[in-house]
């Protein structure tokens, strides 16, 4: 059976939002394969907001990126979408594809805009290649920890370190602000401070402490924290702003880093609060990146 082929494709890369985030001790046996990585455990959302990645059958393979972030970012092979696209090519003959990238979501900020580039670009090559589930996954997460969970691209408890995903469905959705000061900061230094600042950040526990396993996405959020929040701030104190700026704001119920950060994010009781919120804080930060959303739907 041949894979339906379309000539024009486009996928919208959601944002990934940690509600939670625990971690455990580094994987230290150099012979395990994710020596060096972490055991994780998190609830994932998505948000309403994204990159948009059109595809289209070509004579040659390019990418061009456009968009508010789109300066930030080099169209060269060391972008996760042509790095998708090589990793599909070295297990599948598929066509050459001209890529067009538009970056509304910040660049190297916890809310995996690069793993989410990376998934969509995934979910086209599917289009164009047939693959096991199994390979589609070794490959995803060849690419990062977080390109499993961006391709799903909905609602997931995810663990291991990244790979394991477990989908939720019917927790519903939660009225956030998506808040970035503008400052960009390294997933692997912040996992290198995570493991170097103990005692400063509590102890760690060889696997992480679990999720609640019942109520709604708030109750759940609740429960949990962000282990890598707190190393983090230390070396980003911005963050510390921007959580406060967001608690401060009438409704906020929940002020919260995702991922390393530096975007955090505020759940509020309704649509309304969360939009007098992100304008205040953007009356307040002109500079900085400010958005109201939804998480968890679709
Ligand atoms: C922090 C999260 O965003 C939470 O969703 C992810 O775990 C990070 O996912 P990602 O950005 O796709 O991460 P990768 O590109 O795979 O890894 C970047 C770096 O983060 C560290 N890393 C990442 C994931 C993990 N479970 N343990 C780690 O220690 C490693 O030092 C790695 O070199
Ligand atoms: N298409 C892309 N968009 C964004 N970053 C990319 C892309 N391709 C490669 N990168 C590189 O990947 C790195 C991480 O980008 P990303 O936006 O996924 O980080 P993040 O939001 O901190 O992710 P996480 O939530 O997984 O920690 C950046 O430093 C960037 O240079």
């Amino acid at each position: 059976m041949s894979v339906p082929i379309a000539k024009i494709s486009t996928e919208t890369a959601r944002a990934k939002i940690n509600l939670t985030l625990h971690i455990g001790r580094v994987i230290g046996d150099p012979s395990d394969p994710y020596y060096g990585y972490h055991p994780l455990d998190s609830l994932v959302v998505f948000a309403d907001v994204g990159d948009r990645l059109r595809s289209e059958v070509s004579d040659v393979t390019s990418l061009h990126i456009d968009g508010p972030f789109g300066a930030g970012l080099e169209a060269d092979e060391r972008n996760l979408i042509l790095k998708a696209y090589k990793a599909v090519a070295l297990k599948a003959d598929i066509p050459p594809l001209k890529f067009t990238l538009t970056k509304v979501l910040p660049v190297a900020s916890g809310i995996g805009g690069g793993s989410a580039d990376a998934a969509a670009a995934l979910r086209i090559l599917m289009r164009h290649a047939e693959l096991s589930a199994d390979e589609w996954q070794v490959i995803a997460l060849s690419l990062g920890a977080d390109v499993p969970v961006c391709v799903m691209s909905s609602t997931a408890h995810m663990s291991g370190i990244g790979g394991d995903l477990h989908g939720l469905t019917g927790l519903g959705s939660l009225q956030a602000v998506l808040v970035n000061p503008g400052v960009a900061v390294s997933t692997g230094a912040v996992f290198k401070a995570f493991d170097t600042g103990h005692p400063a950040w509590g102890e760690v526990r060889e696997t992480p402490r679990p999720q609640l396993s019942r109520g709604d996405l708030l109750a759940r959020a609740k429960d949990g924290r962000n282990d890598l929040q707190p190393p983090a701030t230390a070396q980003q104190p911005l963050i510390q702003t921007v959580l406060e700026a967001l608690s401060r704001q009438e409704g906020c119920a929940l002020s919260r880093m995702s991922g390393s950060g530096a975007t955090c994010f505020g759940l509020f009781s309704n649509a309304e609060m969360a939009k007098a919120a992100a304008n205040a804080i953007a009356e307040n930060h002109p500079d900085w990146w400010v958005v109201p959303t939804v998480l968890g739907e679709g």
